[in-house]
């Protein structure tokens, strides 16, 4: 077993603590300095370490036959960091034998979707893909996420291979870092794929309009990519089906992010694609995240189609191809969602944990035990499709919707997005609906030695004893994660983080002072616990 930490026998490169490196199912890090308080950790020769550590898993995972190389594709975001991080990515996997297939600016998505592609002109399939993003995440992160044609790697699998990377790192020498460098270029290929995986989008769109090749003339529909990698949409999937998209905003790659964060959940990027979508009276806005794994849309009267709303929209197109089909969703959806998907939809919706890829793997694994799901959806705009191979696309999800257009259109239904928005007529939304981020101070000697995460868990569970000596109080009698409650007037839920000491409350109420009443009464539980800092709590508490 190897040790968390290393020490390398190249002198100059510095120790570094790559368990740390780990975020769930992603690699994430600090790659460009300058920021007070946050050194550098994704450095060259780290990522090296990390590509040759996944090369070498994979090569053990697809038992190779020594005759033929197996193939690894390479794509980022747009990133400041990203070429840096790919020409160490590709040094990482040549060294490893493997080949390299860069495909420059990508989408996570694509990557994923590049295991899967049978095309040789392309290179395709790979045997693995890695993406170089840190999704949302400030200018100076960056990280890798890794895929097979069996989806994303999972938490133990990130586990081993970084683990595998400090033996590697430890082992570094100059002579070998320089033979890396030499096999990098004769190993290195570059390929425009994502032609490919967008011509592919355009098909399906044109196909499901019943093969009309611009089957979205007459729509205007503006795009936000953010400055992140999402730009392509607007010129290689809209333009093509015949949209106007004029208006379109922040297409260009631009890795210092400068408008702001491609994120659909964040309010002033969907305040900015809104916008765009009124000043240019366009029929829709879409939006994508930096790698476009997540997306939202904006209607014609500007009416934001993101969290519950973007899954209700996902859930009533799904349903009409898939009549009571289980969606399956994250743990934060509102108590009006289940009541529309099924009682409006007639379908039956699985609330499970947070995290995409938790999701999915439940929607995966209901399938395999016989209950039919079709759609696999978070909050956070992540969403997965069983007919898309249960690929984890914000882009696929908006075909969808761009499908649900052109198919209205092609039935004579005109109104520009109003079908979109007749598809949701129905859902209750709450008046209030917060989400308030409390802290657990690592450092705090109430955790007297001991994780934040048991100190969490021992939170919820006193929380829990509160909830069930109170009357008024009814806790959820399915439910996957954390503690979560009705009552008052709305419910919430207080669960651990998925990956950093916190312990997320989501409060929804039909008024502010029944969010307040139930923001009371997880504030009177917790109280007990000093390390849990509450401020963001108290502040919503008392402004009225
Ligand atoms: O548990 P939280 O801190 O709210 O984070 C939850 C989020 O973590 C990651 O970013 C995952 O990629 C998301 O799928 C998930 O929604």
């Amino acid at each position: 077993m190897a040790a968390a930490s290393s020490t390398t026998a190249v002198p100059y490169l510095d120790k570094v603590d790559f368990m740390k490196l780990q975020n769930g199912s992603d690699i994430r890090g600090v790659a460009v300095p300058g920021v007070e308080g946050e050194p550098v950790t994704l450095t060259e020769p780290v990522t090296e370490a990390i590509a040759a550590a996944f090369s070498a898993w994979l090569s053990e995972k697809k038992k190779v036959d020594a005759s033929k190389p197996l193939k690894v594709s390479v794509g980022h975001d747009s990133r400041i960091s990203a070429q840096v991080l790919q020409d160490a990515v590709t040094r990482g996997v040549a060294s490893a034998g493997l080949d390299v297939v860069q495909y420059g600016l990508a989408s996570t998505p694509a990557m994923f979707n590049s295991t899967l592609t049978e095309d040789e002109a392309f290179l395709c399939p790979v045997d693995g893909a890695i993406m170089i993003t840190a999704s949302h995440l400030p200018y100076n992160r960056n990280g890798f996420k890794f895929f097979t044609n069996a989806g994303g790697l999972g938490k133990a699998d990130i586990k081993n291979i970084l683990e595998r990377a400090v033996d590697i790192y430890n082992s570094f020498t100059d002579e070998g870092l320089m033979k890396s460098k030499r096999k990098a270029s004769e190993f290195l290929k570059r390929v425009d794929y994502m032609t490919l995986y967008t011509s592919d989008l355009v098909k399906a769109v044109r196909k499901a309009a019943g093969n009309i090749e611009k089957p979205l003339e007459g729509f205007h529909i503006v795009v936000d990519a953010g400055n992140g990698a999402g730009g392509f949409f607007a010129e290689k999937v809209l333009q093509p089906l015949g949209a106007i998209t004029s208006g379109s905003q922040f297409l260009e790659p631009d890795g210092m992010f400068p408008n702001h964060i491609p994120n659909p959940e964040d309010k002033t990027a969907m305040k900015a694609i809104t916008q765009a979508v009124l000043e240019n009276k366009a029929d829709l806005g879409i939006i994508f995240d930096t790698d476009v794994d997540r997306s939202a849309v904006v209607d014609s009267t500007a009416r934001e189609f993101n969290r519950n709303r973007l899954i209700a929209l996902m859930s009533a197109i799904v349903l009409e191809e898939h009549p009571g089909t289980t969606i399956v969703t994250d743990s934060v959806t509102s108590d009006g969602l289940t009541t529309f998907i099924e009682n409006k939809l007639g379908g039956k919706h699985h609330r499970f944990k947070r995290g995409y890829k938790n999701v999915i793997d439940e929607a995966v694994r209901l399938n395999s035990v016989g209950e039919e799901s079709h759609l696999a959806i978070e909050t956070s705009g992540h969403g997965a499709l069983k007919e898309n191979h249960w690929l984890d696309d914000g882009a696929y999800l908006m075909v969808k919707v761009l499908n649900k257009l052109a198919s209205a259109r092609a039935s004579g239904i005109a109104g520009g997005s109003k079908v979109l928005t007749d598809l949701v007529e129905g859902l209750q939304e709450p008046r209030v609906a917060v989400e308030l981020r409390l802290k657990i101070d690592q450092n705090h000697p109430d955790l007297k030695g001991g994780s934040f995460r048991e100190y969490g868990e021992a939170v919820l569970k006193l929380l829990e004893n509160h909830v069930e000596s109170d009357p008024k109080l009814q806790k959820a009698p399915v439910n996957y994660e954390g503690v979560r409650v009705s009552g008052l007037g709305g419910w919430f839920l207080l669960r651990l983080s998925l990956h950093d000491p916190v312990l997320p409350l989501n409060i929804e109420a039909s008024s502010h002072e029944d969010a307040v009443k139930l923001g009371l009464a997880v504030a009177s539980a917790v109280k007990m616990y000093p390390a849990l800092d509450t401020s963001a709590l108290d502040k919503f508490l008392q402004t009225s």
